[in-house]
């Protein structure tokens, strides 16, 4: 089985390898057709979904999956936001959302001027390529749930629901 993943970015690349280690995994890089921030569920989710439609699209035979990061903006703050895609070779598309949590005030400042969280993120810790390694999710969980994770968690909602569906049309 091969797979294309809408994304270079070693945590989603990963999340992907492990819950399809028997498959054959490629990164390419896809345009998402939504902001490099997104700011809502239905954007972030759009994203994750192009990226898996433009992945399918590269090779024929090959499912693509889409995992796109963003922010959504709740009663009572901003909340760290992810959404997966998978498109498997018969063009079903299969979605599922992941964890939420609230970011703290400074990020929501550095957002709400246009920032990206990839960016305030290496700010607020000193460090580089936060999104590429725990993501804001590790940070803020103090290490509990890193961005591999979470995407993990999520890939493995897509697999299960593309295996049922299979499981369901092929009697
Ligand atoms: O190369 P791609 O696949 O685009 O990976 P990315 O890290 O840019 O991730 P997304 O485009 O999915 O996320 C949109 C923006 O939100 C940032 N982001 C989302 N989740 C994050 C997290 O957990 N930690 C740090 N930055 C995050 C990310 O860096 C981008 O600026
Ligand atoms: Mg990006």
């Amino acid at each position: 089985m091969k797979i294309i993943v809408g994304s270079q970015n070693p945590a989603k690349l990963n999340a992907v390898k492990a819950v399809f280690p028997k498959a054959t995994i490629e990164g390419i890089e896809v345009d998402t057709r939504v902001s490099s921030q997104p700011f809502s569920d239905e954007e972030t989710l759009e994203g994750a979904i192009n990226r898996a439609k433009e992945s399918v699209k590269a090779e024929k035979g090959a499912m693509g999956i889409g995992l796109e990061g963003g922010v959504m903006e709740f009663e009572d703050g901003i909340y760290l936001c992810n959404w997966g895609s998978l498109v498997d070779t018969y063009g079903n598309v299969f979605t599922a959302g992941g964890a939420r949590i609230p970011l703290p005030e400074e990020i929501k400042q550095g957002l709400e001027k246009g920032k990206e969280l990839g960016d305030l993120m290496d700010e607020y810790t000193q460090k580089q390529g936060i999104r590429k390694k725990e993501g804001a999710i590790g940070i803020f969980t103090n290490q509990q749930v890193s961005r591999g994770a979470m995407f993990t968690h999520v890939v493995r909602l897509l697999r299960g629901q593309y295996e049922f569906l299979t499981k369901q049309t092929d009697g």
